[in-house]
């Protein structure tokens, strides 16, 4: 069984009046647990596509898309929410954050959805909210957070559900350079402790030294960017000796 993320031969087409265009052209690409991967690419290049098919968002209209070895393309409407809520985190380039719940309440409401809220869960979620620095912030509403609070209480609302895959759409887009770089090291060491699969799409080349690998999208066309991403480099610094 394949573990983590898995995507084989995607191909998405969009009606353009009476042609289709090809928004994604046979795009494969394996995400390990454990593993953080990054998507550059132009404008238009098919970005958002592809991690709305990662996200079971979308569906493909070809090739196969595999989460812990369970195709997913062959379920219904309802079990791809389910998929969704229970084995996928998003942070979006905003928080999303809902206005009107605390900081430990925008985690409950995920956990709420799901079924009810046991005592574990609120233990979970504290414990989960101090270890992203936000221990003095469980009472405080998103308008009385900075930027990167709100960006790190979204990575915990990710991470609650103990998913299989986080899925992040340019999380820095809204950050100052210090905020960016700290809320992508955060992503980076919680995908690494919890051992989750990731992929996140970015426009910022800065944040590529946190990835392990850097995927580079073009005309829906995904290739691996050799010699960018932390484990392409600490492969040719083993080499080199
Ligand atoms: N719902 C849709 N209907 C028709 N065409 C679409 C639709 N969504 C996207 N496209 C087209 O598919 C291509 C890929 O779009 P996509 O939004 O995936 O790119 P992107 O790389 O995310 O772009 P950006 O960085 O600007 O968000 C583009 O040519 C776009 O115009």
């Amino acid at each position: 069984m394949t573990k983590g993320l898995q995507m084989s031969k995607i191909t998405k087409y969009y009606a353009e009046g009476s042609n289709r265009i090809a928004a994604l052209d046979h795009v494969s690409i394996s995400v390990e647990p454990g593993e953080f991967v990054a998507v550059v690419g132009p404008s238009g290049s098919g970005k958002s596509t592809f991690l709305s098919i990662a996200g079971a968002l979308l569906k493909a209209s070809e090739g196969e898309v595999e989460l812990n070895g369970h195709h997913i393309s062959t379920l219904t409407a309802k079990e791809l929410a389910n998929v969704r809520l229970q084995e996928i985190g998003f942070i979006m380039q905003s928080s999303n954050l809902v206005p009107y719940l605390n900081v430990l309440d925008q985690l409950l409401i995920i956990k709420r959805i799901s079924g009810k809220v046991e005592r574990e869960d609120k233990v979970f979620a504290t414990k989960l909210l101090e270890e992203l620095g936000l221990g003095s912030k469980l009472r405080s509403f998103p308008e009385e957070l900075s930027g990167g609070e709100k960006q790190r209480t979204a990575i915990a609302r990710a991470l609650i559900n103990n998913p299989i895959i986080i899925l992040a759409d340019e999380p820095t887009a809204s950050l100052d350079t210090k905020r960016a770089h700290e809320v992508v090291s955060l992503i980076a060491q919680e995908v690494n402790s919890r051992q989750k699969a990731a992929i996140m799409v970015t426009h910022d080349e800065r944040m590529l030294e946190y990835c392990d690998k850097v995927y580079r999208m073009e005309d829906g066309k995904l290739s691996l960017q050799q010699g960018i991403g932390r484990r392409n480099r600490i492969q040719q610094e083993m080499s080199s000796i």
